[in-house]
């Protein structure tokens, strides 16, 4: 069979017989770690020699080459969407000169071919590329029709008979596995054409196989629901291409439910129509949207609620869960007091204040309860003393946070094992679901939860489902920091609602006498003055990102570590992006503190970083050299070593225990010299320095500066211009967030 170059912009190409792939390969262009020779596009015709690595899941290769006329084998390194050895290609792309490994050849795109040579065809066909043909059936085939082999078995199986051994039902096997190899690869490069790279190619082949193109073609929408990292804007690319109508009730469907997707990642639940709508016309540019909606409205997809004037608009699942929430919420309110309470707390060794001794009452005779307050007011002081009533009144206690990192600060604080939430509610890794639900509830009789600020409402709903119902809840929390990440605004809401009792501490205990960290976290709630006594609240007047970049740069590194004399100084910043953001600012960091190694996908050992999902199935060892699994969101450590042959990366985290990371898995990984308010919700850290530069009113809140602040236990600095501060201080807004859960409350709550 002759070998022909494609183009790959030549449609024509496509339907043409003797083409089998033209690939896109991810090209990891100016890498630091490789320094280009020339950098002119290659182009290498050969035979693959061996696979050195291949990830699966996304088609990253390195291997080995045999170019036609070369005596060396070459590396190569790029992304390939299958590949075996003995395979042939034409590469494109660069050579480049690592500093290790030497010239390696990086690929842009290839074109794939069977064997053209009748020896390599045998050898090829001979390693079981294809079922039913092993090593003498590809003898018998290559024997019998040469280099067309490949051409006989796609196009004329049939004539596979005439090979004693072979019969028609074999033959035909044969072809059609021929032709969806075929198929395979014209779909992945058709799906390249429209932006996809090989990795949500192979996903969305693997998912539709022959239905790749009908469903394209159909709904190319179907993909958002069904394949993961599908966005609406990829569906609609291809939508548009296949020229699909504007106007579609598809693409107007999936443009609304991607809005409300938005909307949700943002923080709220729902959506008031107008605005909604404004913003899918705007990106649909359709004037059916309205129309479209109203049809949504009818077949559960989403719902409507109207609250006062304002219709709001739910995805019918969350919308759901809110409902819900408020009814379980209700439920366990109304629970009545124990029995013999007062004897109980009589008993209790400590010394509380009135309101404290007030909340462990409070905690004895209700269903549902809020204790909240600011830093060092006795939250968990009291906390603990609730845990000693339950437990002498031989009540099972359950202890659990939202966060890894919060669940280890509560097992410090109450000396009783606390876990995650997710973990308390038995997680079952790769499903979004919990052992322990309403058919398998909690076996405990108090639920104590840390950090409830940081609960969104999936989970809120989640854990409710799990509480037994003669159990009670309690939810311990600072009303004033920033709200869960993920959408919901749970307990400002239950607060707001009144539904059960709110205990609010307000008297500062800790540090009382020489701290303005507490003192000025306090002003910031209150609108009241801030002190600069120099103690272990700072200020630093900068102006310029230049200059804050320059002094944080320098507080970190040299004046900050001697000063407190503590090595780790934790910076924190209002934003991830932009110039003053955590993702520069950790560059910044990188470079000044762990200079002059080399990269791996950003990372050098010695580097802090922080895990950014929760892993329940990741492996960890522990000091005392025991294997467990979980590694948490917010779990932060060091690099200690990286193996770049084997392709892993070893950290130890702060609490002593080390996991392993293969290189696909760094994406768990984020650096943590600088991290945002936001992901620093639940952690403390001895010493903060907090950059103000940036001020977008919905985000540079006083609560984010608020959070910020109370992170810090040793010293705080911050530096920005005092108006600035100022600004940020007096930003009461809560940021747009839609909730319904307080409304639905207040509703129960009136019937
Ligand atoms: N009634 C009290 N009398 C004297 N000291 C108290 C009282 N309540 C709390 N404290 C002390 O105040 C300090 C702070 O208390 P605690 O850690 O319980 O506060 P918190 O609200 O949990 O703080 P944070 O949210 O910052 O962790 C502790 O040293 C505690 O012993």
């Amino acid at each position: 069979m002759q070998f022909r170059r494609a183009n790959r912009d030549n449609p024509a190409d496509l339907a043409d017989g003797s083409l089998r792939l033209i690939c896109i390969s991810a090209i990891q262009k100016g890498g630091k770690a490789g320094e280009f020779l020339p950098d002119t596009m290659e182009q290498i015709t050969g035979t693959v020699d061996k696979i050195r690595f291949r990830n699966e899941e996304n088609g990253y290769t390195i291997l080995s080459f045999e170019p036609d006329h070369e005596e060396l084998p070459i590396t190569v390194v790029g992304t390939f969407l299958r590949v075996d050895e003995k395979e042939r290609f034409t590469l494109h792309g660069i050579y480049t000169n690592h500093p290790k490994y030497g010239k390696q050849f990086k690929l842009d795109f290839y074109e794939s071919d069977f064997p053209d040579n009748v020896k390599l065809l045998e050898e090829y066909l001979g390693r079981g590329i294809i079922k039913g043909i092993g090593k003498v059936r590809a003898k018998s085939i290559v024997k019998k029709f040469g280099a067309d082999a490949i051409q006989v078995m796609e196009h004329t199986p049939e004539r596979l008979t005439e090979i004693p051994g072979i019969g028609k039902r074999l033959a035909e096997l044969i072809g059609n596995r021929v032709k969806e190899r075929t198929v395979m690869q014209e779909a992945m490069l058709k799906l390249t054409k429209y932006g996809i790279g090989p990795s949500l190619g192979a996903k969305i082949w693997k998912k539709y196989k022959e239905d790749t193109f009908h469903v394209l073609q159909t709904n190319p929408y179907q993909m958002i629901e069904d394949i993961d990292g599908v966005s609406f804007k990829t569906a609609d690319k291809i939508a548009m291409e296949m020229d699909m109508p504007k106007d579609s009730a598809r693409r107007i469907r999936s443009g609304i439910l991607f809005l409300l997707d938005q909307i949700m990642l943002s923080g709220s639940v729902c959506c008031p129509k107008g605005q909604l709508l404004n913003n899918a016309e705007k990106l649909l540019g359709s004037e059916r949207v309205e129309k479209v909606l109203d049809t949504m409205n009818g077949s559960g997809i989403i719902t409507s609620v109207l609250r006062g004037d304002t219709e709001y608009i739910y995805k019918a699942a969350i919308y759901a869960k809110e409902v819900n929430c408020a009814k379980m919420f209700a439920e366990l309110s109304r629970k009545t007091p124990a029995d013999d309470a007062e004897a109980v707390i009589r008993s209790l060794n400590g010394n509380l204040d009135e309101v404290q001794m007030g909340a462990v009452r409070t905690a004895a005779e209700s269903g549902l309860m809020v204790l909240t307050g600011g830093p060092g007011v006795g939250k968990t002081t009291t906390t603990n003393m609730i845990i000693q009533y339950f437990i002498k009144s031989k009540k099972t206690v359950l202890l659990a946070a939202p966060t890894g990192k919060a669940a280890k600060r509560m097992t410090e604080a109450t000396g009783m094992p606390a876990s995650t939430i997710h973990r308390m509610l038995g997680i079952e890794p790769g499903t979004q679901g919990f052992s322990h639900n309403e058919y398998n509830p909690l076996e405990a009789d108090v639920v104590i939860i840390d950090e409830t600020s940081m609960l969104d409402l999936s989970l809120a709903y989640s854990l409710l489902l799990a509480i037994p119902p003669d159990a009670r809840l309690i939810l311990v929390g600072d009303r004033n920091q920033l709200p869960s990440v993920g959408a919901g605004n749970v307990l400002a809401d239950l607060i707001a609602s009144k539904i059960c009792p709110v205990v609010e501490l307000t008297k500062i205990y800790r540090q009382a006498a020489g701290s303005d960290i507490i003192r000025n976290a306090h002003s910031i709630l209150t609108g009241g003055s801030i002190t600069l006594s120099n103690r272990d609240f700072f200020f630093k007047n900068c102006d310029t990102a230049e200059e804050i970049k320059e002094t944080v740069l320098h507080y970190v590194a040299d004046s900050l570590p001697a000063f407190t004399g503590e090595k780790e100084i934790q910076v924190l910043t209002p934003l991830k992006v932009r110039e003053v953001g955590s993702t520069n600012m950790n560059l910044l960091l990188q470079e000044r503190l762990n200079p002059g190694k080399e990269d791996v996908k950003g990372f050098r050992e010695g580097d802090r970083v922080i895990h950014i999902k929760n892993n329940y199935i990741m492996k960890k060892t522990l000091p005392n050299g025991k294997v467990e699994t979980g590694i948490f969101n917010g779990d932060t450590g060091k690099i200690l070593s990286i193996d770049k042959e084997q392709e892993y990366v070893d950290v130890l985290f702060d609490d002593g225990c080390k996991a392993r990371y293969e290189f696909e898995g760094l994406s768990q990984l984020n650096l943590a010299y600088a991290l945002t308010v936001h992901k620093s919700q639940g952690s403390e850290y001895p010493v903060v320095v907090m950059p103000l530069y940036d001020y977008i009113p919905d985000i540079t809140t006083m609560n984010l500066l608020y959070t910020g602040i109370t992170r810090a236990k040793k010293c705080i600095v911050i530096v920005g211009t005092a108006q600035r501060f100022q600004k940020i201080a007096k930003n009461f807004r809560k940021g747009a967030r839609y909730t319904g859960l307080q409304d639905e409350l207040k509703e129960i709550a009136a019937r």
